[in-house]
């Protein structure tokens, strides 16, 4: 089922240089043989034929060397052996075809294997991390690790081994038969192939490490550039703000392209001295020359200088291949570096303490909660300063304190509302409760028992959420609605739709329940809130956190919301973040926060009596817009 409209609540997208929010995260990477084991067999058997394939390609090498050396020596040449160096070259020529086409098959089996399951794994490992471990990375970053970084995987398993297996195998049966025919032309031949060497380190350097670094860091940014941008669009397009963005990407590619240039330089300058070394013209004449001595001298035959003409090349090229291969596999292990931090990022601990079936009070005790700021390294460190308010302060070294000592109990059967100002806390205060973070200081508990004792699966059964946010899924709406119970009956889907008050909507789509959302019809904004409603009124947990919309200002969605609060069950524990005063004036008591913490509570008519910080609030609100009375008093 794939999303398609805004949504649960969806973790906050960490800017570039942007607040982190803290959580525990062990990261204990898996090594990459474990990751491969599974594989191991199908390995072994594509590096055995391709060790084979190698090996069967020396026999045409040799057969070819041999024939052109006896054609060439004085004398008729003798016709049977021409005719075993032609059969052996072709049975050579054969096994090798064989081995290719197999190995070549299994490769790209096994690629396809290794990239589908680093790509479930992935996928499976993305469901199990906390929340919060999302707000610490970018969603252009997390593409690009299971997109690219797993297709980076691929060079790594169909071809280099064969590559590294033949680079070693080739060059050395030349070399036996070589020092064979005349160790001394052999030694002048290895000159072109010492010097190659010799610019290796060259291209290992710190520097050209940072520049790979750079590189790397480059290709993230414009990929989390772009992801950005096509995930804002309608926020673009409605401001007219094409213009920044794309003024935001030309930097970022701008940025990317000094960073290539640089990490151009740095490979290709070494890189382009390899080559010369290693280009048949260098490796000919070098040949030619000690060879042209040494018959000169009258110390070779002439017949014998041509395994060195045939062969010395083919000691440089698969060199070449091993200097592709060696990058290659620099570049697979970055890649597999970055797939194994993601699936190294330990799942919270799952601890299984048992949750009593009733009696479900909600408790917050000194709850402190920080929002930590991670600066980037390099040119592009951003101040906390923009997220700084007069209400706020900076506690130590770049942590955003938002909750400052919250002490608060929610009794089952009864209805809270959270009301203050914008930037209070009030949404970091409920998104403890599903913990999509955990309290910097102090718990957090339900039934007794801290959250981070509680199972996943318990604490989503105990408590349910409606967020501002709402995201459908694209599936059915009635696999939308019973998204916590997948086997509920379509007479309980139904029955959480009409409390919900969307049912009569729903009858009006073609397919009723089986419309696929974003496929067969899309909802307004409201009526998306109304399905989150039903979902979690399906799920029937004993706790109920709402995050009361602007969205339930149409007036259906506002009479589902107060609909369903006044008939859920007399043991429901409900937490609502109230925009409306109508809500508050229902809730059975009123929580003001300011600044991080709570500067009243109490019932609406107390607080309205007691004339503080709620009171004018209520006033605002009231002068702003219609409402009644809270239950029990009228507000002066
Ligand atoms: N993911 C985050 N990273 C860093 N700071 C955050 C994050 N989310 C919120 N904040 C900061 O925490 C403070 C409280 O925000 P919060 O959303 O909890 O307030 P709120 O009372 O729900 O506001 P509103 O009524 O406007 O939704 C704000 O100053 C905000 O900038």
């Amino acid at each position: 089922m794939a999303a398609v409209a805004s949504a649960e609540p969806k973790p906050p997208e960490a800017a570039l240089g942007a607040p982190r929010a803290p959580l525990p995260e062990r990261v204990a990477k898996p090594a990459l043989t474990s990751l491969l084991r599974p594989y191991a067999g199908r390995f072994a058997a594509l590096v055995a034929l391709q060790v084979l394939g190698a090996l069967a390609g020396l026999a045409p090498l040799l057969a070819v060397v041999e024939l052109a050396r006896t054609l060439l020596a004085p004398g008729p040449p003798d016709s049977g052996h021409v005719q075993n160096f032609v059969l052996l070259g072709a049975a050579g020529l054969f096994v090798r075809l064989v081995c290719t086409g197999a190995s070549s098959g299994i490769g790209h089996v096994l690629d396809g294997s290794v990239q589908l399951a680093f790509r479930r794994q992935l996928a499976a490992q993305l469901g199990r991390v906390p929340i919060g471990w999302f707000s610490r990375r970018r969603t252009g970053e997390l593409a690009k690790v299971v997109g690219e970084d797993v297709g980076a995987v691929h060079p790594f398993i169909a071809h280099t081994p064969g590559e590294l297996v033949s680079a070693f195998l080739v060059p050395l049966a030349s070399l036996v038969y070589l020092f064979a025919v005349d160790w001394r032309l052999t030694l002048v031949t290895l000159i072109p192939i010492v010097l190659a060497l010799a610019f290796v380190p060259l291209m290992m350097t710190p520097a050209r490490t940072r520049e790979q670094a750079d590189f790397d860091a480059g290709t993230a940014r414009i990929s989390h550039t772009v992801v950005e941008f096509v995930e804002g669009i309608s926020v673009v397009k409605t401001f007219s703000g094409e213009g920044r963005a794309h003024a935001a990407f030309r930097s970022a590619a701008d940025d990317f392209v000094a960073t290539f240039v640089r990490w151009v330089r740095g490979v290709s300058r070494p890189a382009a001295a390899m080559q010369f070394a290693l280009s048949p013209p260098f490796v000919l004449l070098t040949v030619l020359t000690g060879g042209a001595v040494l018959i000169t001298g009258g110390s070779l035959a002439p017949a014998d200088l041509v395994p060195f003409l045939l062969l010395g090349l083919g000691l440089t090229a698969p060199l070449a291949a091993l200097g592709h291969g060696f990058d290659d596999l620099r570049t697979a292990r970055r890649a597999v570096g970055r797939i194994r931090d993601v699936l190294g990022t330990e799942p919270l601990p799952e601890p299984q303490r048992p949750l009593a079936p009733r009696g479900h009070r909600v408790e917050l005790r000194d709850v402190r909660f920080s929002y930590e700021y991670e600066y980037e390294s390099g040119d592009e460190h951003e101040s906390g300063d923009e997220h700084e308010n007069g209400d706020e302060h900076e506690s130590g070294d770049g942590a955003h304190e938002v909750l400052r000592g919250i002490d608060l109990t929610l009794e089952p059967g009864t209805v809270t509302a959270l009301v203050g100002p914008s930037g209070s806390g009030k949404s970091t205060l409920v998104q403890l409760l599903p913990r999509f973070f955990d309290p910097t200081h102090g718990s957090v508990r339900v039934g007794g028992v801290d959250l981070r004792e509680i199972a996943a699966r318990d604490l989503y059964r105990t408590v349910s959420f409606v967020f501002q946010d709402v995201r459908l899924l694209r599936a059915s709406l009635a696999d939308n609605i019973a998204l916590a119970v997948p086997h509920a009956d379509r007479a309980d889907v139904v029955r959480a739709a009409k409390l919900a008050h969307i049912h009569e909507r729903i009858r009006q789509l073609p397919r009723g329940y089986d419309t696929v959302i974003g496929e067969d019809a899309h909802l307004s904004g409201g009526e998306a809130q109304r399905i989150a409603l039903a979902r979690a009124l399906l799920a029937d947990a004993p706790v109920l956190v709402l995050d009361e919309a602007t969205a339930f200002a149409d007036p259906q969605t506002e009479q589902a919301v107060r609909h369903a609060l006044s008939t859920l069950g007399a043991d429901r524990t409900v937490l609502v973040i109230a925009h409306r005063l109508e809500t508050v004036a229902d809730a059975d008591t009123v929580v003001m926060l300011d600044g991080g913490r709570i500067v009243e509570s109490g019932s609406p008519a107390q607080l309205l009596a007691a004339e503080g910080q709620f009171a004018a609030f209520w006033r605002d609100h009231r002068s702003a817009g219609t409402t009644r009375a809270p239950r029990g008093d009228e507000p002066r």
